[in-house]
C-alpha cells in the first residue's frame, strides 16, 4: 500500500495551482488510489493537491510581516483594498537591506510572483460568463453594488489591459477537479466540443469526490431508491381505486406475469428510440453548453420542438387510424413497469460505462461509493457520439410522454363516461400541463444550466426521475378524472385559469429575465435591475423578480401545480400528490442550490440572502 505523508487534520502548505505560491491549508482527506489529498484553504475553497504540492509547516521560514495569506481568494481581497502594500510571500521584510544584486533578485523574484498573482486572479475570467460548473474562490466581492453592468470589475480590466493577451490564456483555475488531461480533449470529440483556453497542464487540480452526500447519503439513496419505484405503483393502483381515500387499501399489486409484457416493453422501447431518432434530426440550432473544468464547452441541438411537433403528427396519425390508444390506458400499470425496468437497466449501463471515463468527466456531486454513485450518477455528460443521454432524457421521452398520456386519459374519460367530448376539467388539466411542457420545449437551452446537468452525474435519480417519475407521476390528475368525474363551474374554472396565467406569468418572467442577464448582463433592458457583484465575475440580481424571493421561479411553479390539482375538486388528496411532492422538492432543491451557492459566491451570496430574505414564499419561508 503506498504511503501517505500526512495525516488528516494536519496544517500544512499547499502550493496554488498554477504557481509557486503556497498557503496554509488543512488536510481533509487522502486518496489513496489516486495518491492526491483534498486541501482546504483558509476561505473555505476546497482542492486536490498532489503530495510534491504539499510541504510541512515547518519547512517554510516563518515570517514576520503580515503577508500570510490564507488563500489567494483572500490575498486578492487584501490586495484589492490596498494595493500599494505587496503582501507576497517573496517580498522582503520591510526596512531590512538589500544588496545590488539582490536586491535585483527580489524585485525579479517579487516580479514573477505579481505575474502568477495576476494569472491566478484572472483566472474567473477566463471561464466567463457562464463558469457555472467552475467552483471558484469564495472571497469577498470586490465592489459594491451597482446597476446592471459588466461584470469585470475596473481591476480586473486594467490588468486585462496590459497582460491579457498573455496571462488569459495561461492559466484555468480549476479548483475540486482532477488533473486536467489534455490529451483527453484530444482527436475523437473534436467536432462535438469546442474548447476554451487550453491549461498548460504544469499542475494538478482535482475535484475532490465529495463527503458530504446529500439525499442522506447512502442509506437516504438505498431508501429512494427502493421506495420510489414501490411509490410509482401505490399511486397508480389508488387512483385507479372507485374510492382513493388515505384511508383505503390499495388493491394488490397484480401478478408480475400480468404486469411483465412483451408488447409493452415493445411499444415502450419503440417509443424510447423513436424519440431518439428524432433528436438527432439534423434541424434546430447547435448550441454550447457552460464551460466544464477544462474549458471545453460541449454542443447541444436543441430540436425538442420538432420532435414534439413530428411526435403530435405520428399521435394524430394513429388517432386517425383508429389505432387503440386506450390500450396504454388499460395497460398503464405494464407501461410503468417497463419503464421502471427500462430506467434501472439504463442507470447500470451509465455506472458501468461511468468507470471507464477519466476522472474530469466524472459529476462533482459523485462520492467515490458505488451505492450512491449509482443513485446520484457518475459520469456527469454520458453521451454516445453526439448523442448526449442526459439532456435527451430529460425533456424528450419523459416529457413528451406526459403529454401523450394526459391525451390518453381524456381520450380515455370519454370513452369510461361515455361522453361526447372531455369535461371541462379534464380540458383544464391537459392544457395547463400542455403548456408546461411546451414552455419547456421552447426554452429548451436553459435546461443547459439548470444543476441537472452542470451539477448532477446521470445515475438512477435522474433516470428514474425522467422516465418514470415525471410521466407516470406528473399525469395523475389526469388519470384520476378518468374514473372520478368533477362537475367544474366556469367561475371555479376562471379562478383556477387566472391562479394558473398567473403562476406561469411568475414562472417563466423570473427564468426569463435570469437566464437573459446571465446571458447578456448588459442588456440594456435590464440596466435598471441592481445587482450585487461577487468575486467570480458574475453578479446577482437584488431587485426585479429576483429581489422578490431568492427563488421566484420556484413560487410560480408552484402556483402552477396548485391549478392542476383544483379541477379535480376537493374528494381526496391523490390529486395533491403532486403539489405536496413538488414543495418538498422544491424546498429541498432550494436549499442544494443554495449550498452551492454559497460555495460559489461566499460573501456576496450572504449579502445577497440579506437583502432578499425570503426564499420562496414571501414573508413565510
Ligand atoms: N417540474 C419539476 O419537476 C421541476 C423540478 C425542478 C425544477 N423545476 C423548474 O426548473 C427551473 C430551473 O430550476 P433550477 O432548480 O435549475 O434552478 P434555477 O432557480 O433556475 O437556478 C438557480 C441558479 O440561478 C442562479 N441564481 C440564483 N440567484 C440568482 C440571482 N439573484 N441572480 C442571478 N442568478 C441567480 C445561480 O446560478 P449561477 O449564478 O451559477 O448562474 C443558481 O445556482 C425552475 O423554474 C424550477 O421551478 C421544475
Ligand atoms: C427521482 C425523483 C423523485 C426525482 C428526480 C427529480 C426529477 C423528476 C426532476 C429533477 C429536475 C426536474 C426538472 C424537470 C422535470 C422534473 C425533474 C427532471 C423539468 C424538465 C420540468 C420542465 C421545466 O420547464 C424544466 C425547467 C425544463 C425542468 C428541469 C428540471
Amino acid at each position: 500500500m503506498p504511503s501517505r505523508k500526512f495525516a488528516e487534520g494536519e496544517v500544512v502548505r499547499g502550493r496554488w495551482p498554477g504557481s509557486s505560491l503556497y498557503y496554509e491549508v488543512e488536510i481533509l482527506s487522502h486518496d489513496n488510489k489516486s495518491q492526491v489529498y483534498t486541501v482546504k484553504y483558509k476561505d473555505g475553497t476546497e482542492l486536490e493537491l498532489k503530495e510534491s504540492d504539499i510541504k510541512p509547516l515547518k519547512s517554510f521560514k516563518q515570517r514576520k510581516s503580515g503577508s500570510t495569506s490564507s488563500s489567494p481568494s483572500r490575498r486578492r481581497s487584501s490586495r484589492s483594498r490596498s494595493r500599494s502594500r505587496s503582501r507576497s510571500p517573496g517580498r522582503a521584510p520591510k526596512g531590512s537591506r538589500r544588496s545590488v544584486s539582490a536586491s535585483y533578485q527580489a524585485d525579479a523574484k517579487e516580479k514573477e510572483m505579481r505575474r502568477e498573482i495576476l494569472q491566478v486572479k484572472l483566472t474567473p475570467l477566463v471561464l466567463k460568463p457562464f463558469a457555472n460548473s467552475v467552483s471558484v474562490y469564495n472571497g469577498e466581492p470586490e465592489h459594491m453594488e451597482k446597476s446592471a453592468t459588466p461584470p469585470k470589475n475596473k481591476q480586473e480590466r486594467v490588468i486585462l489591459s496590459t497582460e491579457d493577451s498573455y496571462i488569459a490564456t495561461q492559466y484555468s483555475l480549476r479548483p475540486r477537479r482532477e488533473e486536467v488531461k489534455t490529451k483527453n480533449i484530444e482527436s475523437e470529440e473534436q467536432n462535438l466540443v469546442t474548447r476554451g483556453p487550453v491549461p498548460l497542464g504544469t499542475f494538478q487540480v482535482t475535484t475532490p469526490q465529495r463527503r458530504d452526500l446529500e439525499f442522506g447519503g447512502v442509506p437516504g439513496a438505498l431508501l429512494i431508491m427502493l421506495g420510489l419505484p414501490a411509490c410509482v405503483f401505490l399511486l397508480l393502483l389508488q387512483c385507479a381505486q372507485k374510492d382513493p381515500g388515505l384511508l383505503q387499501f390499495p388493491p394488490p399489486l397484480p401478478a408480475l406475469r400480468e404486469l411483465w409484457e412483451a408488447r409493452v416493453c415493445g411499444v415502450y422501447l419503440l417509443w424510447f428510440f423513436l424519440q431518439a431518432l428524432f433528436s438527432l434530426l439534423p434541424v434546430g440550432k447547435v448550441v454550447e453548453g457552460t464551460p466544464l473544468v477544462d474549458g471545453r464547452r460541449l454542443k447541444y441541438r436543441l430540436n425538442g420542438l420538432y420532435a414534439f411537433i413530428l411526435t403530435s403528427a405520428a399521435v394524430g396519425t394513429a388517432v386517425f387510424w383508429d389505432i387503440e390508444l386506450y390500450y396504454l390506458y388499460t395497460h398503464f400499470l405494464q407501461f410503468a413497469l417497463a419503464a421502471i425496468v427500462f430506467s434501472v437497466v439504463l442507470s447500470v449501463y451509465l455506472y458501468a460505462r461511468s468507470l471507464k471515463v477519466p476522472r474530469d468527466e466524472l459529476s462533482p456531486a459523485s462520492s467515490g461509493n458505488a451505492v450512491y454513485d449509482f443513485f446520484i450518477g457518475r459520469e456527469l455528460n454520458p453521451r454516445i457520439g453526439a448523442f448526449d443521454l442526459k439532456f435527451f432524457c430529460e425533456l424528450r421521452p419523459g416529457l413528451i410522454g406526459w403529454v401523450v398520456i394526459n391525451l390518453v386519459m381524456l381520450l380515455a374519460e370519454m370513452k369510461v363516461q361515455e361522453r361526447s367530448a372531455p369535461s371541462l376539467a379534464m380540458t383544464l388539466v391537459n392544457s395547463f400541463q400542455l403548456l408546461y411542457v411546451v414552455d419547456a420545449l421552447w426554452f429548451e437551452e436553459a435546461l443547459l444550466t439548470t444543476m441537472d446537468i452542470i451539477h448532477d452525474g446521470f445515475g438512477f435519480m435522474l433516470a428514474f426521475g425522467d422516465l418514470v417519475w415525471v410521466p407516470f407521476t406528473y399525469s395523475l390528475q389526469a388519470f384520476y378524472l378518468v374514473n372520478h368525474p368533477q362537475d367544474l363551474s366556469w367561475p371555479l374554472a376562471s379562478v383556477i385559469i387566472a391562479l394558473k396565467l398567473c403562476g406561469y406569468v411568475i414562472f417563466r418572467c423570473a427564468n426569463s429575465q435570469k437566464n437573459a442577464f446571465r446571458k447578456n448582463p448588459t442588456d440594456p433592458k435590464l440596466a435598471h435591475l441592481k445587482t450585487i457583484p461577487t468575486s467570480t465575475g458574475k453578479s446577482l440580481l437584488v431587485s426585479g423578480w429576483w429581489g422578490f424571493v431568492r427563488h421566484p421561479n420556484y413560487l410560480g411553479d408552484l402556483i402552477m401545480a396548485l391549478a392542476w390539482s383544483l379541477p379535480c375538486g376537493f374528494n381526496h388528496i391523490l390529486p395533491y400528490f403532486y403539489v405536496i411532492y413538488f414543495t418538498a422538492l422544491l424546498i429541498h432543491r432550494e436549499a442544494r442550490d443554495e449550498h452551492q451557492c454559497r460555495r460559489k459566491y461566499g460573501l456576496a451570496w450572504e449579502k445577497y440572502c440579506q437583502r432578499v430574505p425570503y426564499r420562496i414564499f414571501p414573508y413565510i419561508y
